[in-house]
């Protein structure tokens, strides 16, 4: 087993705040899907934040693909980070690109042929269900078009490893079902995902291990209905 993440005893907190996370430790192996639950404010966007090193943890020690985050060099974040694709909540699209110009943005970056970028976004658009909309601005789509392509352009450049924040967030239930089903589909093909997320029911259609935090640290109360009513109600 080669392991891919591990955290020993990580602790964050954002400036002038509390810990967030608190002696998080756990670790995953390559190749592995793993859901990241908890109540809102729970640490799970912040859990994806470290690993993507878009943060640093003030405590602990956080090892992704061998990367010890700790000592990574501000300039090397960039090469570190073309392994792993984000998908996050604001989709963070170009709003003067067209669907195809914003997913293929990754392979131009990268330095990619032409013929292997128009293969390789096609492919990704495809996989969406996007393919019609390759010439579309993407605020002409809706909320969901929208999260699609983001998730596209996250698996454009095959990535060893897909981390989603609510990557269902704003899709109805069938397909917020076919992403789900999507992120095991690149899972089965060897990328390891993490997807934080609330929603039970998917995770109940689609079961992976879930790491479950309460309040910054690890728990293991697994997530339940009456949980997620709580969540639905807002109580910590
Ligand atoms: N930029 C920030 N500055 C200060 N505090 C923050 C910041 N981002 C998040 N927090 C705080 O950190 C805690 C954890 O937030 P985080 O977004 O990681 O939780 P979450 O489990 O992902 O929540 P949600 O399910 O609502 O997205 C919350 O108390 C939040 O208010």
């Amino acid at each position: 087993m080669t392991e891919l993440i591990r955290f020993d005893q990580v602790s964050y907190r954002y400036p002038g705040g509390q810990d967030v996370l608190g002696d998080v430790s756990f670790s995953i192996a390559q190749g592995e899907m793993v859901y990241v639950t908890g109540p809102s404010g729970a640490g799970k966007s912040t859990l994806l934040r470290l690993i993507a090193a878009l943060c640093r943890a003030q405590r602990g020690q956080i090892v992704v693909m061998g990367q010890n985050l700790s000592v990574l060099k501000p300039r090397r974040v960039p090469a570190f980070r073309q392994h792993i694709g984000l998908v996050f909540q604001n989709f963070n699209l170009l709003a003067d690109r067209t669907v195809f110009d914003n997913v293929a943005l990754p392979l131009v970056v990268r330095g990619y042929a032409y013929a292997d970028i128009a293969r390789r976004t096609r492919a990704a658009l495809d996989a969406l269900g996007l393919l019609r909309y390759e010439k579309s601005l993407p605020l002409t789509l809706s909320g969901g078009e929208q999260q699609r392509v983001g998730i596209a352009r996250a698996i454009v450049t095959k990535p060893a490893l897909i981390l989603a924040d609510e990557p269902t967030g704003n899709l109805d239930p069938k397909m917020a079902m076919d992403v789900m089903r999507g992120f095991a589909r690149f899972n089965e093909a060897g990328v390891t995902v993490m997807i934080a997320t609330h929603a039970i029911d998917l995770i109940e259609a689609v079961p992976k291990r879930i790491i479950h935090l309460e309040r910054g640290h690890i728990s293991d109360r697994l997530p339940t209905a009456a949980s997620r009513l709580g969540e639905t109600h807002g109580v910590r």
